[in-house]
């Protein structure tokens, strides 16, 4: 490329492209309409945040988002693939191989070492026990917790217990990181700590990251926020809106 030749567009490719995306729930007799058509965008190189009051359908949203919610109707591509279009293997698959999930509840298996839980999504992609093992190992150290690797989690503290829990989401690399309170359980100085993690391993030209949370404290990291209300999307942008 010549010294004089343009720079090529810094471009936020669609990470996620939701479309018309309605879902209902039978309760009883009566079906309940939870998403009223929600068409929005995920950008690659971003960490969005899905927020608003409870019941607004912001898990609903997320879930349907990375593949493990159908939707009654619309179309959800992530990077590109239609994923209701998938079978059901192929789905599975997809999911292990580009989404990771943190929940607020850790999820880890009692049974098994830290070092072993965080590798879980490398073994269950075909990768031999050691090698996922030594991979999780470095990514623990990332984390500050290689000293823990040895131990069953519930002799872990929640927030080192957390930190596993982000080690087995973003072990195998995953192209989009899915996070549903991440921050609940705990205090402001260790969540801004899981918040800055994240950013630095799930934020990248490529890659997105979103999170449903009501916790105000870290609304300031968000490159872009999207607030639910009654399954519409009410406010798209930088910042909170002034009356949230
Ligand atoms: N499996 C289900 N069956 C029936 N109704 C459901 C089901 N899942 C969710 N809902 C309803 O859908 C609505 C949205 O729920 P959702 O969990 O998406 O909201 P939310 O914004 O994530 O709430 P919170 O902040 O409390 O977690 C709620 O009224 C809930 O009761």
């Amino acid at each position: 490329m010549s010294a004089s030749a343009p720079a090529p567009a810094r471009t936020h490719e669609a990470a996620i492209s939701a479309r018309g995306i309605v879902r209902d729930f039978e309760a009883g007799q009566t079906t309940i309409r939870v998403l009223h058509g929600i068409d929005t965008d995920i950008r690659s190189g971003e960490m969005t945040y899905v927020v608003g009051e409870s019941g607004s359908g912001k898990t609903t949203l997320i879930s349907i988002m990375c593949g493990i919610l159908w939707p009654t109707e619309g179309e959800v591509r992530v990077f590109g693939t239609d994923i209701y279009a998938l079978s059901d293997t192929e789905l599975v698959n997809f999911r292990l191989k580009n989404i990771g999930f943190i929940f607020q509840q850790y999820n880890l298996i009692p049974s098994i070492d830290v070092a072993a839980n965080a590798a879980v999504p490398l073994i269950a992609g075909g990768m031999g026990v050691s090698e996922a093992r030594e991979r999780a190992k470095a990514l623990l150290d990332k984390l500050n917790i290689a000293d823990q690797a040895d131990k069953l989690p519930n002799q872990l503290s929640g927030g080192q217990q957390q930190r596993v829990a982000i080690a087995r989401a973003l072990v195998h690399e995953p192209r989009l990181v899915v996070c549903d309170e991440p921050t609940a359980a705990l205090d402001a100085r260790s969540g801004r700590r899981v918040m800055d993690l994240l950013r630095e391993v799930a934020v990248a030209e490529d890659r997105a990251c979103i999170i449903v949370t009501h916790d105000n404290r870290i609304f300031d990291l968000a490159d872009r926020i999207l607030v639910l209300e009654d399954g519409r999307v009410i406010h798209d942008g930088a910042d909170m809106p002034e009356d949230q």
